[in-house]
């Protein structure tokens, strides 16, 4: 009995019982079920019928004063609602009414989440007929502050909490989440939270954002989505001083203990979804992220969206922007302001889409990309010293300090904002750009709006009128001299979200370099010229479902060209595949 228990919690034997089984996913005896002995354990998983009261509290079903009165006779609704029967587009009016009228970000952002939890397809008609204004609600940067207070504000638990608690028993962790059919997991440590830093397990606000946003923008399914949060403690003394912390109350884990957690995890959720399951990785900190990457990039379908996602847009607004700066990737000089996650990873995607468009080796294409991190430009004579992932970066030259003296040394045409740090272009940098540069592109990418490098009415009136600028958090269009500017969002949202629809329609089973220039593409491929007339180097959110759509069906093709697609045969128009696959948040009739 005992060594039986023992590998029901490793989560090995029933599933491996029958050798004709595939692992997870597919398979109907998903839990093992039907093919345990007595003596194992079983989830007593039930399915049923919901109607009356309970209906109402099901947030996957509830649809409010929207029930029919066929609905509400076969349902047992009567009585429990008022007599009125109300639209879903009049429940939206309704509730765009209230929203509006809150004056608080935070206040937007809790009464969205109070949808969610009380009528998600509500929630999702919401978000999708008003994405350019709610996603700076349920992302950044309102999303940044939630997960401040993520303590204070938590109600309910919107994703699944693996502590240090569970080591040994993570695959029992997530067999307690009600969904089964997982497609899509986003999971963080909290330790960098966009640019707030370490957050523990408040981050969690992160993966739930980053997820409705899978659903609204890229049409995933939402009970197909798993929003994680490993929490193996924080180094944030505010918050293990906090009486209404939610986590872990210790210092972080690190080395072995950390890695078997993470590895636990990696190894449990590919036994009990299956080796299509899309694992993101969000907003760790670099000293984990890029050994996380390369671990499991062999083995399972990850991709990390801060150094990956991140990338593919920024590579996506330089293609469009070429049409208005003129000239190649490669005719341009790049200087980035931070040298971790986002600024390594988006430079290796230019210099890999500059080397393959000009057929000149990797090596060749890096020397056109220059990073600064904390301690100035990185050169060669700081080698020995870098992490690992700003090594390719040390180029020939004297060490330079202070982005000033960097940006009048290297004199770039694009500067690249991902030091996490607000206010670091000055009036004097964004000023040196302009006296080199008939249009210096300027990008200020770091998340939320308080971290932004600069802000558009910055970059706009401090090179006067000639920026072409974009950030990762949204800024209002700027008057400057009677012309109004439009500022891009730079942000991995434009990406992800159409990335993991491409690769779950074509049931791809590991994430390649390819698919993330696809991905690229595919988004350069929507700017059109009135957009660029304004200034903007993205095409607006308000298209995002068709937007993410093209990107599933470029990335999909990619996975199908590489062999790494799963669902075959490859239907012959992935777009109209694409279009086909996608959720839609208006009600159905229960009979
Ligand atoms: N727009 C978007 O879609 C995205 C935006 N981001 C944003 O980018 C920012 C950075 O994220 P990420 O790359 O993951 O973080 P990392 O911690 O991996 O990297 C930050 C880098 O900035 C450097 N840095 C910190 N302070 C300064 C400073 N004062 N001057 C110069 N360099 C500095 C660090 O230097 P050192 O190495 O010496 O410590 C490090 O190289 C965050 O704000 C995040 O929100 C991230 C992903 C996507
Ligand atoms: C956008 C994002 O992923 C970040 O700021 O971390
Ligand atoms: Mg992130």
């Amino acid at each position: 009995m005992e060594s039986t228990l023992k590998e029901m919690r490793d989560g090995a034997s029933v599933l491996d019982m029958d050798p004709k089984s595939t692992v997870g996913g597919g398979v109907e005896d998903v839990y093992g079920e039907d093919r345990a002995t007595e003596d194992q354990l079983v989830t007593p998983w039930t399915i049923s019928v919901a109607s009356g009261y309970t209906l109402l509290r099901d947030p996957h079903h509830n649809k409010g004063l929207a029930f029919t009165e066929k609905e509400r006779d076969a349902h047992y609704l009567r009585g429990l609602l008022p007599p009125a029967i109300i639209s879903q587009q009049l429940q939206e009016k309704k509730l765009m009414n209230t929203i509006r009228q809150y004056q608080l970000p935070l206040q937007k952002y809790t009464a969205m989440m109070e949808l969610e939890e009380r009528n998600e397809r509500l929630f999702y008609k919401l978000l999708i007929d008003n994405v350019e204004e709610l996603l700076p609600v349920v992302y950044t940067p309102t999303v940044g502050e939630a997960c401040q207070k993520y303590g204070s504000i938590f109600k309910r638990p919107q994703g699944l909490y693996i502590s240090l608690k569970e080591k040994g028993k993570v695959l029992d962790v997530l067999k307690n989440w009600p969904q089964k059919s997982i497609q899509v997991i986003v999971v963080t440590d909290g330790e960098r939270i966009l640019g707030l830093g370490d957050l523990g397990c408040q981050g969690m606000g992160i993966p739930v954002g980053k997820l409705s946003l899978y659903t609204a923008l890229g049409g995933v399914r939402p009970s197909a989505c798993l929003p994680v949060t490993i929490d193996v403690g924080t180094n944030n003394e505010q918050l293990l001083k906090d009486e209404f912390y939610i986590g872990l109350r210790q210092k972080r884990a690190t080395g072995q203990e950390y890695s078997e957690l993470l590895h636990e995890f990696m190894t449990a959720v590919k036994q009990n979804y299956g080796e299509k399951v899309l694992i993101q990785f969000e907003d760790f900190a670099n000293h984990n992220a890029f050994d996380l990457l390369a671990k499991y990039g062999t083995t399972h379908l990850v991709f990390n969206d801060d150094i990956q996602g991140t990338a593919a847009v920024v590579l996506a607004g330089l293609i469009s922007a070429l049409k208005l700066l003129g000239g190649s990737l490669a005719d341009h000089t790049f200087l980035f302001l931070g040298a971790g996650e986002a600024g390594t990873g988006i430079a290796e995607l230019i210099a890999l889409e500059m080397s393959r468009r000009s057929k000149t080796p990797l090596e060749e294409t890096r020397k056109k990309i220059w990073l600064t991190d904390s301690k100035g430009l990185i050169v060669s004579s700081r080698k020995e010293s870098l992490q690992h992932f700003k090594k390719p970066w040390a180029h020939e030259h004297e060490p330079v300090k202070g982005l000033l003296e960097v940006v009048k040394a290297i004199k770039p045409t694009v500067l690249i904002g991902t030091s996490g740090v607000g206010k670091t272009f000055t009036k004097e940098v964004i000023e040196a750009m302009a006296s080199f540069n008939e249009k210096p592109l300027i990008l200020a990418l770091s998340n939320p709006t308080s971290q932004s490098e600069c802000t558009a009415e910055e970059a706009y009136t401090w090179t006067k009128g000639k920026a072409i600028f974009a950030s990762g958090s949204p800024f209002d269009p700027v008057e400057y001299e009677g012309k109004v500017f439009v500022p891009g969002q730079s942000n991995n949202a434009y990406i992800f979200p159409g990335l993991g629809l491409g690769l779950v329609i074509s049931g791809a089973i590991r994430v390649h370099d390819d698919m993330l220039l696809a991905a690229a593409e595919a988004l350069a491929g929507q700017i059109k010229e009135e957009y660029l007339a304004k200034g903007l180097i993205y095409p607006p959110l308000s298209n995002i479902r068709k937007i993410s759509v093209q990107i599933a069906a470029n990335v999909a093709a990619k996975a199908y060209e590489l062999g790494l697609a799963t669902r075959l045969p490859r239907p012959e128009n992935l777009v109209k595949h694409a279009e086909s696959c996608m959720y839609s948040p208006a009600y159905r009739y229960y009979r």
